[in-house]
């Protein structure tokens, strides 16, 4: 009985920035995400906003995940985010109850972490990008630095258990904090985390959870907020294209309203 009981894993700070929250979706849940990811990506078969393999930092041997990008399109070589319309590239929409759950899921994290805190309010959802990783599959160490805001990223896991790496902002090389991420849990980094190298050496084959949607292999769902948003005095909401700092902190140009000097709705994130 002893070694029958699933161990307990309490909320825990991985490290500053880095919040893991167990269990944090139920398998109802889960296989509720996994219907409307496998819906967007049926849609999009066959069309350029479809799911596709794209290696990120990838050695050899190892074989890649499987990538669908909503909200943005994301290009590789090299990664960018493409608004949509821009060139005639569009993606789908990310739906409304992600968006939701990935702000609910923000200000959980922010008890485990308080890095997370000044993200907490202002928060926007506008991508998610949705990885699959088909047994075998890996995705090695990287930094998501093509968004422009400095938001935290919020990441689901459903199906086969995973090995995540998180590492340092400035290099691949150890040390390293290691998280065994299991169906349903939720792994939020931020802050002083936001920039730093992390992957995914490897999934664990047969152990995803029945009734959780998957029954080979793993999905992760990353939610992320990718343009930085100002507000101005009135209240409108800006994208941020440019920063100054002056003597009195930084200051912000939108694109819209170009040369018009904006208030930041985030805090302490330059
Ligand atoms: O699969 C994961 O847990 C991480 C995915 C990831 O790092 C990414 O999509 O940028
Ligand atoms: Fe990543």
């Amino acid at each position: 009985m002893l070694f029958d009981a699933p161990l307990p894993r309490p909320p825990r700070e991985v490290r500053a920035g880095v919040a893991h929250l167990p269990g944090f979706l139920t398998l109802e849940q889960q296989a509720e995400m996994v219907g409307l990811a496998r819906g967007i990506a049926r849609a999009a078969a066959g069309t350029p906003a479809a799911m596709r393999r794209v290696p990120v930092g990838h050695g050899d041997g190892m074989t890649s995940a499987y990538l669908m990008a909503l909200g943005q399109a994301y290009l590789s070589q090299p990664f960018r985010y493409v608004p949509r319309g821009a060139g005639g590239v569009e993606a789908p929409d990310v739906p409304a109850e992600w968006r939701e759950l990935a702000r609910r899921a923000l200000l959980d994290a922010v008890r485990i972490s308080p890095d997370l805190v000044p993200w907490a309010a202002a928060y926007r959802a506008d991508v998610a990008l949705v990885n699959y990783y088909p047994p075998g599959a890996s995705m090695g160490l990287h930094v998501d630095a093509m968004e422009e805001s400095p938001a935290p990223v919020v990441s689901l896991s459903i199906g086969d258990e995973a090995l995540f790496r998180m590492g340092g902002t400035e290099g691949r090389s150890k040390p390293w904090d290691d998280v065994l991420l299991m169906s349903g849990d939720l792994l939020v980094f931020g802050g002083p985390a936001r920039r730093a190298y992390h992957g995914v050496p490897r999934i664990h084959p047969g152990t995803a959870p029945a009734g959780c949607g998957v029954t080979e292999g793993r999905l992760n769902i990353t939610i992320r907020q990718v343009d930085h948003l100002a507000a101005h005095p009135t209240g409108e909401l800006c994208k941020i294209v440019h920063t100054y700092i002056r003597r009195t902190g930084p200051m912000h140009e939108c694109e819209r309203c170009s040369g018009e000097i904006l208030q930041s709705d985030h805090h302490g994130d330059h």
